[in-house]
């Protein structure tokens, strides 16, 4: 594992959302995960979002592929603040473990598990409504990283859409 990226941010560094119009971070999306993210220690991402009415799959109970959705948003946190390197998410494996109905918080840490060239390796583990709480969710990710132009080139971004840290 390579160490964090000198300018990766502080244990306790608040993060907001890398594009306002995010899915799974955004404070712009009617029905989005909204998805809050720190720094903790040892080179982890805290995130937690709320089971909403609009998250759900079954009555009362969220929807599993959103609940992928905040795998996705947690370990690509983990990846890109980490390593100051923008990256998009090639393989996710997610294990549902246990219910989370609406009203739950899941808090999620994700983790670094190794760097192989291009391609990077992230787990995280979701606790129902505490971050000592039940083990509902467990995922494992395969990063790969990307030139900026990704974006630019796929996409319609402006690159002051993506993230301030990382225009060119
Ligand atoms: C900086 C500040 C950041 C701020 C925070 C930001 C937070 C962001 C949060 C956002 C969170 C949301 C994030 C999102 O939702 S990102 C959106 C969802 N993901 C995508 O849209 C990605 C679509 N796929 C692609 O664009 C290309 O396929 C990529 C770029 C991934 C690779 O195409 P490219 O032509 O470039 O490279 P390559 O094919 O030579 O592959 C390179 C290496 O990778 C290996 N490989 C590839 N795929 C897989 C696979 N499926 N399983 C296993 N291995 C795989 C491959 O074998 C090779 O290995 P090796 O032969 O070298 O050993």
């Amino acid at each position: 594992m390579p160490p964090p990226h000198p300018d990766a941010p502080e244990p306790g560094t608040r993060l907001g959302p890398h594009y306002h119009q995010c899915f799974g971070c955004g404070d712009e999306v009617e029905g989005g995960l909204r998805l809050h993210a720190e720094v903790g220690k040892d080179s982890t991402i805290l995130a937690e979002f709320t089971v909403t009415e609009a998250h759900q799959g079954a009555p009362g109970l969220a929807h599993g592929g959103l609940l992928a959705v905040a795998f996705d948003e947690a370990l690509g946190n983990t990846v890109g603040q980490m390593l100051r390197e923008p990256a998009v998410t090639g393989r996710l494996e997610t294990d549902f473990l246990r219910p989370v109905p609406v009203g739950s918080t899941l808090h999620i840490v994700g983790k670094l598990d190794g760097v192989a060239g291009r391609k990077v390796y992230a787990s995280a583990d979701g606790r129902l409504n505490d971050p000592d709480g039940p083990l509902a969710l467990r995922a494992r990710a395969l990063f790969v990283l990307v030139d900026f132009s990704h974006f630019t080139t796929h996409g319609t971004a402006d690159p002051r859409d993506v993230h301030p840290d990382i225009n060119p």
